[in-house]
């Protein structure tokens, strides 16, 4: 970042406003900061304009909760943002930032319950961050009155002026004052130019900041890319490769994000989704527990691909190439905030080579060209893995209470290095039983169907995966339509399935080898009757 002289103390900011941005833990104003905060807080309309991750929201955010008049009960603000999730946010960060001054700040959007909101508005609300459309039912229900709105704000303001916003947009604005009356302050990472010229004609003689010209991606960022005919394939070694992370990739369709979540659950992954189709409520459980850390990985549309900051997300895989160069920009903007450093991985098929560096060329970017891990690397790196946590155990020297069994073990003559690895063993897989019998004969009293065999399935229960999809994705593994494989009985964590017997080998084969992570996908043939009355 570059060097700022300016400060927040220098800025004419009131006690309470300072002292509130100090307690975020912001001890200098980023660069779109420094720049845009003391043009909003004379009155200028500001069309700012930084990379991903720099502090717009605060930059935006202070100079209207400055402006506020606390003892105007009235809405003074409107903030308009794409997406649900996004609009909770910036509701969060504003509330921070007002909360010495003690302006109010709600999210409005769809999905929620409007009564909720409705009641929620009674309560001295002075500024309301939505997405359009849940807005405009409030306005038409005249359940928000915005005729005291003195500051409007378009958050991602590209996206919001584009086609599919617009004209919701425009039925907004004309319930505010006219723009000469009204201060309107646009950001985002991206600014098309024939955006910006639309983007004018709301405004009354904007400032424009653009902070880093020459480039729109974050330098802290490394991006590669893969080049591959398996994508899938190609995905599930970068995350073996690594050790940990926290990663959010991106699908073209909502379909592809369900497909993409079923086959990475079924190989053991601990995956949450995220898109339009879902339920406000799934919404809200998914983005709590990927913000906890409780999910390593969100695979999403681009509704995640603006605004959303999450700080610890050290990996943006595109596994489907985004549509656009501004979208590109925005996903992998999702890491590497607020100086931190990140990883973009993006994985094309050999003919979307030209969008890629059509991409590279829009953004003024570069990708370098990446080698995917092969499956023995995948296997040296976890036994690297396996090793390292060894040596910390070993180094701790936490372990004394065990050595008793060790020694009594030794005196029955076995060897202290097969007693090493069966330990290690027992604690990575858990107890392994040996199981001479041919499979052939394992298939015999299984208790299917006649000409079928019936199938164990070992799921786990922690990872929530529905079996369902588990029968789907292993279907297309072993190129067999799904109607073949019948999921037959659900108890808890007791999965049974019936497959022909002519593949029930296949089946269990493709199963075991897509074991990862240390997590079992168990499946084996049903023990008969005993199994099944569990
Ligand atoms: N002055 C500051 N000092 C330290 N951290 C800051 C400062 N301003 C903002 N941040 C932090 O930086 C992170 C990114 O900020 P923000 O979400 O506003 O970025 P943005 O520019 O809006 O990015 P995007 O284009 O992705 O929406 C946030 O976690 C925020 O708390
Ligand atoms: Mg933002």
């Amino acid at each position: 970042m570059e060097e700022n002289i300016i400060k927040f103390e220098d800025m004419q900011l009131s006690k309470k406003v300072l002292n509130a941005v100090k307690d975020m833990g912001f001890e200098e104003p980023s660069p779109i900061q420094a720049k845009t905060i003391p043009l909003a807080l004379e009155g200028h309309d500001v069309i700012g304009q930084a990379q991903t991750g720099t502090g717009k929201t605060a930059a935006f955010g202070i100079p209207t909760i400055e402006q506020i008049d606390e003892k105007n009960k009235y809405i003074q603000a409107l903030v308009l943002t794409p997406t649900r999730e996004l609009a909770i946010q910036i509701a969060e960060e504003f509330n921070k930032i007002g909360k010495y001054k003690k302006v109010k700040t709600l999210p409005v959007y769809g999905g929620q319950m409007i009564d909720r909101q409705i009641r929620a508005l009674r309560f001295g609300v002075k500024i309301v961050v939505g997405t359009p459309g849940r807005l405009i039912d409030h306005i038409r229900r005249n359940t928000i009155k915005l005729d005291h709105v003195k500051t409007l704000i378009l958050d991602e303001a590209d996206e919001m002026l584009d086609m599919g916003f617009i004209e919701d947009i425009e039925e907004i604005m004309s319930n505010l004052a006219q723009k000469e009356d009204r201060q309107t302050l646009l950001f985002s990472a991206t600014m098309p130019a024939p955006i910006e010229k639309l983007a004018r004609k709301y405004m009354n003689d904007p400032k424009k900041v653009m902070i880093s010209r020459e480039q729109i991606t974050v330098p802290s960022v490394d991006q590669l890319y893969f080049e591959t005919r398996d994508k899938f394939e190609g995905l599930c070694r970068v995350l073996d490769i690594e050790d940990s992370g926290k990663y959010i990739i991106f699908c073209r369709t909502k379909k592809n994000v369900d497909d993409l979540q079923a086959s990475l659950q079924v190989r053991g992954y601990m995956v949450g989704s995220l898109h339009g189709d879902m339920s406000q409520a799934q919404r809200d459980r998914v983005m709590r527990r990927f913000r906890e850390g409780k999910l390593e990985i969100l695979i999403a549309t681009d509704v995640a691909a603006r605004g959303i900051d999450i700080d610890d997300i050290s990996h943006v895989i595109n596994f489907d190439i985004p549509q656009d160069p501004e979208s590109y920009v925005h996903r992998i903007g999702r890491t590497g905030r607020a100086g931190r450093t990140g990883i973009a991985v993006t994985f094309i098929e050999p003919k979307e080579y030209r969008q890629l560096k059509s991409i590279e060329r829009m953004t003024k970017s570069r990708m370098i060209r990446g080698e995917l891990p092969t499956p023995a690397d995948v296997i040296e790196r976890q036994r690297e893995a396996i090793k390292e946590r060894l040596l910390k155990t070993l180094n701790n020297n936490t372990y004394a209470d065990y050595h008793m069994i060790i020694s009594d073990i030794a005196n029955e003559g076995y060897d202290y290095v097969d007693i090493a690895a069966a330990a290690l063993q027992l604690s990575i897989e858990g107890v392994k039983e040996k199981d001479d019998k041919p499979l052939d004969e394992r298939f015999e009293n299984t208790g299917g169907a006649p000409g079928m065999v019936r199938l164990f399935l070992n799921i786990g229960r922690k990872q929530g995966i529905r079996p369902q999809d588990i029968v789907r994705s292993f279907a297309s593994e072993v190129d067999i339509p799904g109607s073949i494989i019948g999921v037959i009985n659900i108890y808890d964590k007791f999965t049974f399935v019936e497959v022909p017997k002519d593949i029930a080998e296949k089946v269990i084969s493709v199963m075991h080898r897509n074991t990862i992570k240390g997590y079992k996908l168990n499946i084996e043939p049903a023990k008969g009757k005993e199994d099944n009355k569990k």
